[in-house]
């Protein structure tokens, strides 16, 4: 290679992670508050999973039939595919046809041992969202989270490098399932209207609940059986982030502060909701940009534990 095809090559690559990190920046409203706390190098490689992995779920979330949004998916996964040719250098970097994201996620997986493989897992549930799973068991939902979310974290933590592998890996996975059970309760209005129960049926049955809406897209089930339902969803999720939350002192000091971040966000999302389940329910509970901003500087000065 040239000096010169060498540094139009790096242009290349620097305008892609630009481009992830604006995606990051304009759609990660809670999450890239601990991804800004990493350093520059490990903060672009996070883009460019977000990015990927934002994609992947805007196809998933899309309006378009099921039929065409499948299609999609499975370009991303050939993308995915061709992303891994070009790192076992089975194909050059012109198939991936300037796409900035996997421009960026080859650059990102040749610094850092990211399981791509992951993102294979992602995509399969979205797959299922689409197809219109139902989960009738906590273990049916447990399996959705641990594709959607707990791929996320193994991915993270392929970036953030860390001791005892193998455990690290469950530990972020179970922390991605805390994340998603979070998400769950937040969006419960937003997926029903959308069609979609996440939480399982035995649940809404030991609960007496059927989460049906009225016109004006307020919950039938009265508050009290409502509150019950959250109280227990909101135990399980917190079982799920004490124990996803042992995984900081397996990582370096900027990526346990980036995971403390994330996770102290989201948990007081969960404990805004189970404080006051019916009203958090009935409108979608977010937290102000200046609380968490807070939550990031008290994670990154180690306070956020
Ligand atoms: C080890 C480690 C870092 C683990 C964490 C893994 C992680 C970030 C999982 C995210 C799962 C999740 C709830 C996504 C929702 O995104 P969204 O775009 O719906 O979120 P938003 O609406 O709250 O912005």
């Amino acid at each position: 290679m040239t000096v010169s095809e060498a540094c139009e090559q790096s242009d290349r690559v620097l305008g892609a992670y630009r481009h992830c990190e604006r995606v990051m920046r304009e759609q990660a409203r809670n999450f890239s508050y601990g991804i800004r706390l990493m350093p520059p190098p490990k903060r672009r490689a996070m883009s460019a999973v977000y990015a990927f992995a934002r994609g992947v779920d805007d196809i998933g979330d899309g309006p378009e039939p099921a039929c065409v949004r499948l299609d999609l998916l499975d370009r991303s996964r050939r993308r995915l595919t061709t992303v891994q040719e070009v790192l076992r250098r089975r194909a050059d970097a012109g198939a991936l046809e300037g796409h900035p994201v996997l421009t960026a996620l080859v650059d990102a997986a040749g610094r850092y041992p990211i399981p791509l493989e992951a993102f294979d897992e992602l995509i399969d549930g979205c797959e299922d969202d689409i197809r219109g799973a139902d989960y009738k068991t906590f273990d049916d939902l447990l399996r959705y989270c641990q594709r959607v979310a707990g791929t996320i974290g193994r991915l993270s933590l392929g970036v953030f490098g860390s001791d005892g592998r193998q455990r690290a890996e469950g530990l972020a996975d179970s922390l991605g399932v805390a994340l998603q059970l979070t998400n769950i309760l937040r969006d419960l209005r937003e997926d029903r209207m959308a069609g979609r129960i996440y939480l399982p049926a035995e649940d809404l049955e030991r609960f007496g609940c059927t989460l049906n809406l009225d016109e004006s897209g307020r919950f039938l089930d009265p508050p009290w059986r409502l509150n019950e339902l959250v109280g227990f969803q909101a135990e399980r999720a917190r079982a799920w982030y004490a124990e996803g939350l042992r995984l900081l002192p397996l990582l370096d000091r900027r990526s346990a502060a980036c995971t403390a971040a994330m996770a102290g966000i989201y948990r007081r999302l969960l404990e805004n909701i189970a404080a006051r389940p019916a009203a958090a329910l009935n409108a979608r509970v977010s937290l102000p940009t200046w609380q968490k901003a807070v939550v990031a500087a008290r994670a990154l000065s180690g306070v956020e534990r």
